[in-house]
């Protein structure tokens, strides 16, 4: 059997996120945030615990989470790393707040 059915409305909220038609939302957080790329090289120094979209994919495939509840930690986890490194002036934190609107209007179907 593939994921509880909680975990299965997870991987259909997550599947809608990482969609292409969201890519002006979901493009700083569809992969690990890469130092080198965006020359950031204090980033995980600064970030303890980096997350994004596909490594939650990878997690949920791999049956990592065993509850909404962890599932919803790690989503929230990029929203803080994203406010934490950027700051709230920053256009890449607007555009997790909007994924954060996004995730939550999905959960709420
Ligand atoms: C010099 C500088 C300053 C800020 C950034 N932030 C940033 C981030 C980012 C996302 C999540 C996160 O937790 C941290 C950073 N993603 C980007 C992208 C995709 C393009 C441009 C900037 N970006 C990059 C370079």
């Amino acid at each position: 059997k593939k994921l509880p059915l909680e975990l299965r409305f997870c991987d259909e909220v997550l599947t809608e996120l990482r969609k292409s038609k969201h890519y002006d939302i979901n493009a700083p957080f569809l992969q690990p945030v890469d130092p080198v790329a965006l020359n950031i090289p204090t980033y995980h120094k600064v970030i303890k615990k980096p997350m994004d979209l596909s490594t939650m994919a990878d997690k949920l495939a791999a049956g990592d989470y065993t509850s909404p509840k962890e599932f919803e930690k790690d989503f929230d986890l990029i929203i803080k790393n994203c406010k934490l490194f950027n700051g709230e002036e920053h256009i890449v934190y607007a555009q997790a707040l909007r994924l954060q609107d996004l995730y939550r209007a999905e959960m709420s179907k």
